[in-house]
This record gives C-alpha cells, sequence and structure tokens, in this order.
C-alpha cells in the first residue's frame, strides 16, 4: 500500500470515491469548530445582588469537544447512569453534551429546592432546534418560555382541568365512561393470552380526547387510528432527529430532513382533525359580553396561579352526583375545548390552541399508556398483591355498603330500635367468589343477592382503600414512565444545594434517581407497597416523596388527569380480573424500552374475570 504526499486536485476529491470522505472531514472540521467555539467558560461562582460565593458542581469526567458523552450510555438510558453517579458526584453534579454545560438533580431535596423554592429561578425551557421547525412561534406551553403569555394560558388551561377534575366531576364520569368499554376489551381476550398494548394505547388517548372534545372516538373509527399512527409518526421522527437540537444545521442533511418532514405531515394532519374538532365543539356557542367576563372570573379565582402543587387529595363527591349537568339535559357536552373558547372569547389564538392540544395528545397518552402496561405486568407478577387489593374492594364497595343498606333498612323497620346484628350481616354476606360464579354474577347471601359487577370503585372511595393507594403510590415509584423532567433553563444565576448554577443552564430533574434513593426507601430495587402504609396498614405515609409528575412551576399539566385515570384504571381492573402470566409462565418477563416513556418491552399476558 503506498501513500501519495501530494495534494489531491479539487475534481479528485469530488470524485465519487473520495466523496464522501471529504464531506465526513468537512463535517468533523466544522462539528469540532463549532463545539469548541460553543464550550463556554463558566463564570464565577457568584451570586449578584446578595454577593454570596457558591461553589460550582463536582463534574462528571470531560474530554474536549464531546464533554462527557463518551462516558455516558446513550441517550435514553441516561437516567440509570445518572442514579448511579450519586455515589460518587452527589445530589447535584454537572456534565458538557456536546459543549453545554448542564446541572443534573439527582434527589427529591435538590429537586425540591430547585423547582420549588427557586421556581422562578429553574422556570425556562431551551429553544430547541426541532421546536423552531415545527412550532416557529412557541406556542402552546410545553416548551414555550416561562413568560407573560405561558402564565396567562397555563393558568386558564389548568383552571378548566381543576373544575373538570373536582368541580362538576366532567372528568370522572368521562374515565369511568371509557371504563367500561376498556373492561369490555381486555373481557373479549376471554381468558386467551394477549399483547394489551393497543388496548391500553386506545383507552389512554380516548381519555385525553373525552376531555378535550367531550366525546370519544369509537374503537373502529378510522380517526382514532389515523391520531394514534400519527402521534407515533411524530414520536419516532422527533427521536430519530434529536441531534438537530445540538446541531440545528443537521437539518439540512437528507436524513434529518426526511425525519423532520415526516413530523410537520403528521402535525399538520393532527391540525386538521383538531381544527374540525373545534368546530364541532363549539356549535351554539355564543359570547355574551357579561357571560365571558363572569365565567373568566371564577376560572382565574380556581386557576390560583399561586398554587402550583396542585391539591389532587381534594373532597371528592359521593357518587350520586356523577353525572355532569350536559348528560342530564339539552345543553352541549362539556369539553376543554368549549370551555377553554368561552373564556377566551371569539378572539382566541387558534394557533395556540392547536399547538396546546396537540401538546396533550403527546404528553397525555404515552405516559398513562405505560404506566398501565407497567401496571399489568407487575400485578400479574405479584398476584399476593392483587389478592389483597380485591379484598379490601370487596370490604369497601360490597359490605361496608350492605351493613349501610341494612342498618337504614333496619332501622325504618324497627322504627329507631339500636340493630346489633349487623356485624353478622356483614360476615354473613363475606362471599367467595369462585364459589358464585354465575353468568350475572349474583352473589347470595343470607338476606340479599349481591350483583358484584353492578358496584365499580370511584375516586370517593380511595380515602377508604389504603391498601390500594399504597399500591397506587408504588407503582408510580417503582416504574416512573417519566425518568427525567423535560430540560428546565435558569431564567438568572442561581444556586440549589449550596451549588452555583449560571443563568441560561440547562437543568434536568432525575425522577427515577428520587425514587431509588436508599437513603428514603429501604430496597429501593423491590416492589413493595407496603411501604407506603403505616404501622396499622390503615394509613398512606411517605408519598411525599413520590415526584412522578416533577414538582413547581413546569411540573405535569396534566396531573389531576393522569392521578384520576391511573387511580380508576387500576381498581376497575383488579376488581373485574384476574392479571396472570401467559399459560406456562411463572412471570411476565420484560425489559425496560425507553421510547419516550419508560416502558416494558413487548409482552402477553392472561385476564381471567372474576364474576
Ligand atoms: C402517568 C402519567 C404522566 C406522567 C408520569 C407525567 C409526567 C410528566 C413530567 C415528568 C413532566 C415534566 C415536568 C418538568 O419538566 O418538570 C410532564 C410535563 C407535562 N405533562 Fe405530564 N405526565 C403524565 C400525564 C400527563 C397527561 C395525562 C397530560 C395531559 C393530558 C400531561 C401533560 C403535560 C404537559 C402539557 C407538560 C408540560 C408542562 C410545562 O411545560 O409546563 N401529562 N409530565
Amino acid at each position: 500500500m503506498t501513500f501519495s504526499l501530494a495534494t489531491p486536485s479539487l475534481s479528485s476529491l469530488l470524485s465519487s470515491t473520495t466523496t464522501p470522505s471529504f464531506i465526513l472531514l468537512t463535517v468533523t472540521f466544522a462539528l469540532s469548530y463549532f463545539l469548541l467555539s460553543k464550550r463556554r467558560k463558566l463564570p464565577a461562582p457568584i451570586i449578584a445582588g446578595d454577593g454570596t460565593t457558591y461553589r460550582h458542581p463536582p463534574c462528571l469526567p470531560t474530554v474536549p469537544i464531546f464533554g462527557s458523552m463518551p462516558f455516558m450510555p446513550a441517550f435514553p438510558t441516561q437516567y440509570k447512569y445518572f442514579t448511579k453517579m450519586r455515589e460518587q458526584y452527589g445530589d447535584v453534579f454537572a456534565y458538557y453534551m456536546m459543549g453545554k454545560y448542564q446541572v443534573i438533580l439527582n434527589s427529591k431535596e435538590a429537586i425540591h429546592e430547585a423547582f420549588v423554592k427557586r421556581s422562578t429561578d429553574f422556570a425556562d425551557r431551551p429553544r430547541a432546534g426541532v421546536t423552531n421547525v415545527l412550532n416557529p412561534r412557541h406556542k402552546g406551553i410545553l416548551f414555550r418560555n416561562y413568560d407573560d403569555n405561558f402564565k396567562k394560558y397555563h393558568k386558564l388551561s389548568l383552571g378548566i382541568m381543576k373544575q373538570f377534575g373536582f368541580g362538576n366531576r366532567v372528568m370522572e364520569t368521562r374515565i369511568m365512561e371509557e371504563m367500561k368499554y376498556f373492561m369490555e376489551n381486555l373481557a373479549s381476550f376471554e381468558g386467551c393470552e394477549f399483547n394489551p398494548t393497543p388496548v391500553v394505547t386506545k383507552c389512554s388517548m380516548n381519555i385525553v380526547c373525552g376531555i378535550l372534545f367531550g366525546k370519544r372516538f369509537n374503537d373502529d373509527d378510522p380517526d382514532l387510528s389515523d391520531i394514534i399512527a400519527n402521534i407515533r409518526t411524530s414520536f419516532n421522527n422527533i427521536g430519530k432527529i434529536f441531534m438537530v437540537n445540538a446541531f440545528p444545521f443537521l437539518r439540512h442533511f437528507s436524513f434529518h430532513k426526511k425525519a423532520l418532514q415526516s413530523c410537520v405531515d403528521a402535525q399538520n394532519k393532527i391540525f386538521k382533525m383538531l381544527e374540525q374538532k373545534i368546530v364541532e365543539c363549539t356549535v351554539g356557542l355564543e359570547f355574551a359580553e357579561e357571560h365571558i367576563h363572569k365565567e373568566s372570573t371564577t376560572s382565574e379565582q380556581q386557576a390560583d396561579e399561586n398554587n402550583y402543587d396542585i391539591k389532587i387529595e381534594s373532597t371528592y363527591y359521593n357518587h350520586h352526583q356523577l353525572q355532569p349537568k350536559d348528560d342530564q339535559g339539552d345543553q352541549p357536552t362539556s369539553s376543554f375545548i368549549r370551555s377553554y373558547i368561552e373564556l377566551e372569547g371569539p378572539n382566541y389564538d387558534k394557533e395556540q390552541l392547536l399547538h396546546f392540544m396537540r401538546e396533550l395528545f403527546l404528553a397525555g397518552t404515552e405516559t398513562t399508556a405505560s404506566t398501565l402496561e407497567w401496571t399489568l405486568v407487575l400485578l400479574a407478577n405479584h398476584p399476593d398483591v392483587q389478592e389483597k387489593m380485591f379484598k379490601e374492594l370487596e370490604r369497601v364497595l360490597i359490605e361496608e355498603q350492605h351493613q349501610k343498606e341494612f342498618s337504614t333498612q333496619k332501622s325504618d323497620e324497627n322504627s329507631g330500635q339500636i340493630i346489633n346484628d349487623v356485624s353478622k350481616l356483614a360476615s354473613d354476606s363475606k362471599l367467595n367468589c369462585s364459589k358464585l360464579n354465575t353468568n350475572e354474577s349474583l352473589h347470595q347471601s343470607n338476606e340479599k343477592v349481591v350483583n358484584y359487577k353492578s358496584y365499580l370503585p370511584f375516586l370517593e372511595d380511595k380515602k377508604c382503600l389504603p391498601y390500594c393507594d399504597a399500591v397506587f403510590n408504588e407503582i408510580l415509584r417503582y416504574k416512573p414512565v417519566a425518568p427525567m423532567t423535560l430540560p428546565h433553563v435558569t431564567m438568572k444565576d442561581s444556586h440549589v444545594m449550596g451549588f452555583f448554577v449560571p443563568k441560561g443552564c440547562t437543568v434536568f430533574g432525575n425522577l427515577h434517581g428520587a425514587h431509588h434513593d436508599p437513603r428514603v426507601w429501604r430496597d429501593p430495587e423491590k416492589f413493595n407497597p407496603e411501604r407506603f402504609l403505616n404501622e396499622n396498614n390503615e394509613m398512606i405515609v411517605n408519598k411525599e416523596h413520590i415526584v412522578s409528575f416533577s414538582l413547581g412551576k413546569r411540573s405535569c399539566f396534566g396531573e389531576i388527569l393522569a392521578r384520576q385515570e391511573f387511580f380508576l384504571s387500576l381498581t376497575n381492573l383488579v376488581w373485574r380480573f384476574k392479571i396472570f402470566p401467559p399459560e406456562g409462565q411463572e412471570k411476565v418477563n420484560v425489559d425496560d424500552v425507553m421510547d419516550v416513556t419508560v416502558k416494558p418491552s413487548s409482552f402477553k399476558i392472561r385476564l381471567i374475570e372474576r364474576f
């Protein structure tokens, strides 16, 4: 083999065999230049104003140009590496990623201090290359800077979500409506093993649709498959082009150009469907001046801008109040879109609403679907947990109801006599479901025939179901489907746990790290719902350490919906079915797959109806 020292001519450089190496050389040179020029010197760790000097956080090993990248696993699984690095580097550390200085918050304490205590300092989002193409005017809220427009739209929309969640209970009604279809779809497999992902995806998509449009899609509606396919296309392609965020010029290269175009096409298809839905949802909407004013004042009060830590556990209403007004009369169906446009008025910003709705689909379907998939896997692998949940549900839904009804009936009959035999009735009615396996699922006690299927768990039961609540919290802790927060950006020089964080720095909360911190959780790698119960197993403890939805001003917008949806799905699943691994398997064996969320790799499951 010989080497020529002669300078190659331009034509030979551009010849078909050498062009790729020439391009590679140029790109490498451009990259190196770009990265070196981008890596800025860190400012002195002094906070202007108070003059206090802080330390820079410890930094992961770094090499020129690529920063800490060569030491880290590939992008999606970095959260595990960060969790491991806590032992060596502590709760707050930094690293360089392609020339950019970034900070990781690795414990609940650090996340709380930054995102709640110094919430405004850490509330911005980065301007990413991909977002600049897909959403050049930065509409919606997900990637909006923390500015007055963000505050306005966030407050308006969160007000509607709170009203739907706790006020008129539209949310619970829509979720329970979807539960009917979800349960029937699962039952249709009649105990045979199946892959639950498509059924779970349809359910979580339809719940978001139920809230946004006031209506679910029929399972065979092509619009439903289209929207699921378009969301998937967006996710698949966003994954492929994330390097465009670091190097915007890459978007001109064919591979990235094609992937970006697919994202744009998918987005346009979603927008087209949403525009049609806006028309349907606003039929007959009138904008009387006083009405708009009155309604928006109420909504602003409910939104309570200063209270970002949503009090999910606020009072629930009783079962009889469940039907929202719109299902009882001729009024149009309540929907997020209708309420939003009613409050914003006829000149509402349509582009803002379209982007926001698309974000709700992106952020609100995969997350809840992945949580449900993990729920099926974990329950199938822990039959003891299922049985404890079922026993608790049976006690609360059947026996205690039965006691109440019996005592009311007796006190009517005996006109005021004290009833002593209520506990006898309760023990008489303690039924073994497997013994009474009739088609109508009627369970007979001495005094009464109980139709188990007609009793369903609702949100108001949560306070009487500590074990179910413990399982709910343990699934969120054990498998945080969003293991890291979205990127936050500091709006000014700030500090956390004594470490300096300069203005404009990208900061991530490692939620997985917080949930697997051995200083907070004993045996964090063990699935153990009992860790959330006090010594008498009757009260929930430690749930303040759960940060699945993040904290502070940029915490999950859909937390109210996600919590209600997850609690109702979990309890309704266990109430209706026994969940098993496929025949001949002791466990459902899955790996973590990091897509946009952490979900289980493809798996099969068997569900047997309890009654
Ligand atoms: C189990 C279900 C869910 C989990 C675990 C989850 C988790 C998260 C997390 C960790 C963040 C990032 C917070 C941060 O950057 O600090 C987030 C943001 C967000 N989530 Fe969720 N989420 C869930 C369901 C939902 C649902 C159902 C919706 C809406 C329908 C939703 C809408 C959003 C939006 C719009 C944001 C961006 C908030 C902002 O930038 O201010 N999420 N979520």
